[in-house]
């Protein structure tokens, strides 16, 4: 046992409303581990909580040994924490490679903190991992289109491309794969396994197609109403009591 990302006892409230009630995770090192759960069962809160987007208001989240609270989202990104959102975070007037090296540039700068020396210099350090990492999600080809006019697929694996050239140790990756048709889905799909299996880098993965969520997780935790009911292995998940209760909408921890 490895853990990487160690959540405990974690809770958040909106006004009323309990998002987070006592959430507790472990996630092992280079394992693929997904959330899943019914709409609104706080799956993107918790993601919020270990960007620094959200602070939990109770419990803790320690990754790699350090604690994530109270850190600023780019310090946490520095820590070698990446998230691909749901909706791209990308430079729309800018070209793919020029994307790909400004997420390159901030991760070694801190936030978007870059000099225009400092990036000359990067430029030629860097490029090459760009180009390599550009290959390695299939947008070689387009590196010099506007990411404006990337089809949707495309902006998201551009956003991918984003996250790994900061050679994350924990990758997040929010519903990798929504509104994607399914031969997108399935590349998305190959291009996470073949990530997995050469670079090794643990993933925390939120989606609610199954057919991606049984594709790739080691693990599963199913969050509803605010708790994580149950973690397991996916072979034991489909089956339990627990989970399809949840999903029909009558779950209580
Ligand atoms: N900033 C906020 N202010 C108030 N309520 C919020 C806020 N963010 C989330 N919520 C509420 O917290 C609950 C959990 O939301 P969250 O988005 O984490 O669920 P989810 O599991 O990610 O859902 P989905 O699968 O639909 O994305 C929901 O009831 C939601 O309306």
């Amino acid at each position: 046992m490895d853990p990487i990302l160690k959540v405990q006892n974690v809770n958040k409230r909106f006004g009323g409303l309990k998002a987070l009630d006592d959430v507790n995770l472990t996630v092992e090192r280079g394992t693929v581990h997904a959330i899943i759960g019914p709409n609104g069962a706080g799956k993107s809160t918790l993601l919020n909580c270990f960007v620094g987007r959200l602070t939990p208001d109770t419990g803790t989240v320690m990754f790699d040994g350090v604690s994530l609270l109270g850190r600023k989202p780019h310090e946490i990104n520095q820590l070698g924490v990446s998230r691909v959102f749901q909706t791209p975070e990308i430079f729309e007037a800018l070209s793919v490679l020029e994307n790909v090296m400004v997420a390159a540039l901030a991760h070694r700068d801190g936030a978007f903190r870059m000099n225009a020396w400092g990036a000359l210099d990067a430029e030629v350090e860097i490029r090459d991992r760009v180009l390599a990492t550009l290959e390695d999600v299939g947008l070689a080809q387009r590196r010099a289109m506007e990411a404006a006019a990337l089809s949707r697929g495309d902006k998201r694996r551009l956003e991918l491309a984003m996250c790994l050239v900061q050679d994350p140790k924990l990758l997040l990756l929010d519903e990798p794969t929504a509104g994607m048709a399914r031969a997108d889905t399935n590349n998305t799909i190959d291009l996470l396994k073949r990530l997995s299996e050469e670079r090794g880098i643990t993933k925390v993965v939120i989606e609610h197609d199954m057919h991606v969520v049984f594709s790739l997780a080691h693990r599963i935790s199913v969050m509803a109403q605010g708790h994580v009911i149950v973690e397991d292995r996916p072979e034991n998940i489909k089956g339990n009591p627990k989970v399809q209760e949840a999903y029909l909408g009558g779950a209580h921890a």
